[in-house]
């Protein structure tokens, strides 16, 4: 395709974002912005440096709390966990880039469609074992994808749930995520809560789109202590692309102040950062604290096609994603209509015969009222929510209670159950 004629598709795609109706899904991009990969996948970008992810849990041990180091303790992990939250960002958000050359839009998954695999044991550390990913579409309209990845020879396991809703000015396109993440050492009895920053697409004048953070991500640690990420592009802190400014403090009452940051962490979450006590990112008195170039991603190893269950997104889409890669736009029509079809057929059914589809390793929980009994074991977000001051309800992620957004009537959240993963008779890794 000539570089003309698909900035003539792509100059009438911009127009057709000018009728944006609220659902990414329905703007037909030109093909030459269509990723081969389904927005499944996306859920791989969190467990990308495993050393990392686990890193937390060699931090002291389940006595620490009661011991005299307990705050240096508290500060070492979550500088640890929030390390780890940074060194996922390069491929969450710009590894389309880099490898395909601007942001892409992803295959819109089905409901149902599963995306499973692990990272190895790490032969550079004997510690780490072997991680394991599952993520599932578990809404269609809205796209929504949970997952879970899960260590169980260091008993340690995040899981979480994503959804976006995107909204269209002149020249970018607006995304909020919907959801959150919640991380647990087991064997610490430490847990922590991660809410997801907003976003939007700039480039899309230029024809070569990508991601630029805004707003912050919330780390809260149940040790009290809390991590505030504020994110920025061009033009903020230091006028470069890709920009944070992370400040660590005792609890979410110290937090209303900056000066009362005990570490301050700052740089570019795509490449450079560095670390400084207190509040100031001045002065000499600061070491490097993560280079996201320094080391490549560890991809996650996924099973031949040919052994993968139907529902699994790339035996699924295959056919798709060949003539996605091939640029044979006439193909990718068909077979995109082929299987979008089968899907609303298979949902036409389900809906004549009044059956519902049952989402394989995810459901959802009702979180709106409070355990009855303290002592009973609780969903770690409501304990945590409480902490950040944060709204329960599923509102925009990292939404304060009485925020304007903090409204709408669902409580519902989705919850990986892992006893649907030990019982799997199917789907293998
Ligand atoms: C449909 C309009 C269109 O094709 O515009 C062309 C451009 C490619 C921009 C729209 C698409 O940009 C993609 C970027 C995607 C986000 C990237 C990373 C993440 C993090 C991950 O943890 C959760 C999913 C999320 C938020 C992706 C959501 C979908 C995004 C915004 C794609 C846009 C359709």
């Amino acid at each position: 395709m000539s570089s003309a004629s698909s900035s003539s598709s792509w100059t009438s795609f911009l127009k057709s974002i000018a009728s944006y109706n609220g659902d990414l899904s329905s703007l037909t991009a030109p093909p030459f912005i269509l990723s081969p990969t389904s927005l499944v996948e996306y859920s791989q970008f969190w467990g990308e440096h495993p050393d990392l992810l686990i890193a937390p849990n060699f931090i002291g041990d389940k006595n620490s709390y009661n011991g005299p180091h307990a705050d240096e303790v508290a500060q070492d992990r979550i500088i640890a966990v929030t390390k780890w939250f940074i060194s996922t960002l390069r491929s969450q958000y710009c590894s389309r880039n880099e490898s395909l050359g601007s942001e892409k839009k992803p295959l819109n998954p089905f409901l149902g469609e599963l995306f499973v695999g692990k990272w190895g044991d790490s032969t550079k550390d004997q510690r780490l074992g072997e991680t394991i990913l599952l993520s599932e579409q578990v809404s269609h309209h809205p796209p929504v994808t949970g997952y879970a990845i899960f260590n169980d020879k260091n008993n340690v396991e995040l899981q979480g749930y994503n959804g976006i809703k995107a909204s269209i000015s002149t020249t970018s396109i607006n995304v909020k995520q919907y959801g959150h993440a919640i991380l647990k050492f087991k064997d610490l009895g430490e847990d922590f809560l991660v809410t997801l920053p907003p976003l939007h697409i700039e480039g899309l004048i230029v024809a070569s789109p990508f991601v630029e953070l805004e707003g912050k991500s919330i780390i809260q640690s149940s040790s009290g202590y809390i991590s505030v990420i504020e994110f920025s592009g061009r033009g903020y802190f230091s006028g470069k692309k890709n920009s944070f400014k992370a400040r660590i403090f005792k609890n979410k009452a110290a937090s209303e102040n900056k000066d009362n940051a005990l570490f301050t962490i700052h740089g570019q979450w795509s490449g450079k950062s560095q670390i400084h006590p207190g509040s100031s990112t001045s002065g000499k008195n600061h070491s490097e604290f993560y280079d996201a170039n320094s080391k490549d991603p560890e991809h996650l190893v996924v099973k031949p096609i040919a052994k993968q269950n139907e529902l699994e997104s790339r035996k699924a889409w295959n056919s798709v994603a060949q003539a996605i890669k091939s640029g044979n736009y006439d193909l990718i029509h068909k077979e995109k209509s082929e299987l979008e079809n089968a899907q609303r057929e298979m949902r036409r059914q389900e809906q004549e015969n009044n059956i519902r589809w049952d989402t394989r390793f995810f459901e959802e929980h009702d979180l709106e009222d409070l355990p009855s009994d303290p002592s009973e074991p609780s969903d770690p977000f409501i304990g945590l929510s409480i902490m950040a001051n944060l709204s329960r309800k599923n509102a925009p992620s990292g939404t304060a209670n009485g925020d304007k957004e903090d409204k709408g009537s669902s409580y519902l959240h989705w919850r990986f159950n892992r006893e649907n993963w030990d019982n799997e008779k199917e789907i293998t890794i």
